[in-house]
């Protein structure tokens, strides 16, 4: 049985102390056995989320692959791991689109991330004009042949998979929970096709694209969408609190 897992991205948002206030107000309430909830946010914000979280998990927004060495302005896996971080976010559109991340880079990041047992969540997801013009499966398929490259069957299956179609980050044109579903149905598939059943089975597989607390239980009653990624909706103490109500 797959745990749901919820996380907000709140990426370039909050200072420290909109972040301990966030978690003061948020952590009691996502104490759940049946769902996991978390945060991703700046890595100026990571030592103050977890020094006040006790239910939430907290995640990165992105790491090199590097362990050290001439990166200006980056920031590698030993010293997220060094802070207690467990999961980290890799291959966000807004990376891909902005900051030059590739399916190679982000399978490089993949990998180390594995090596130090922090649960990678990797985002893929098509353009408008590739879904206009329906290739969106093939968008998938390949993000994912390239991310996923050369990764251990077990750790395919520990890893969590957002898919979130650039159309739907941030425009408040969430795709239908059909679509949704479907595409959430071919991540898994690829799984399948590259790794086999058991890691199909075991990788948690999120919808991503203004989700917000009007229709996330929709989309968590969708067979093959185990949890969330979610932007706007999660900087609001109340709207996340929201979502966490609707589904623990
Ligand atoms: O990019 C997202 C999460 O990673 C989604 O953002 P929104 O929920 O604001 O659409």
């Amino acid at each position: 049985m797959r745990k749901p897992i919820i996380v907000g991205n709140w990426k370039m948002n909050k200072n420290n102390a909109e972040t301990k206030a966030f978690f003061e107000a948020v952590d009691a309430v996502a104490a759940s056995e049946n769902a996991t909830y978390g945060i991703g946010c700046p890595f100026t914000d990571l030592r103050t989320a977890q020094d006040n979280a006790k239910n939430l998990i907290v995640a990165a927004e992105n790491c090199h692959w590097e362990d050290s060495g001439a990166f200006t302005g980056e920031v590698s896996v030993p010293m997220l791991e060094e802070i207690g971080i467990k999961y980290c976010i890799i291959g966000h559109s807004e990376r891909r689109q902005m900051f030059g991340d590739t399916d190679e880079t982000v399978n490089k990041k993949a990998k180390r991330l594995l090596k130090a047992g922090i649960t990678p969540i990797l985002c893929i997801g098509e353009t408008e004009a590739q879904y206009d013009a329906g290739e969106t499966e093939k968008v998938i398929r390949d993000q994912l042949t390239g991310s996923l490259a050369d990764l251990c069957a077990k750790c395919v299956g520990s890893m969590v998979i957002a898919y979130e179609p650039i159309w739907a980050i941030g425009t408040g044109k969430s795709a239908t929970k059909e679509d949704a579903q479907k595409c959430c149905a071919i991540v898994r598939d690829q799984v399948k096709v590259m790794y086999g059943e058991e890691a199909a089975e075991n990788v948690r597989v999120q919808y991503g694209g203004s989700v917000k607390p009007e229709n996330i239980v929709e989309y968590m009653a969708c067979p093959d969408i185990d949890g969330a990624l979610i932007g706007g909706a999660s900087l609001k103490e109340a709207s996340f609190i929201d979502i966490i109500e609707k589904t623990k």
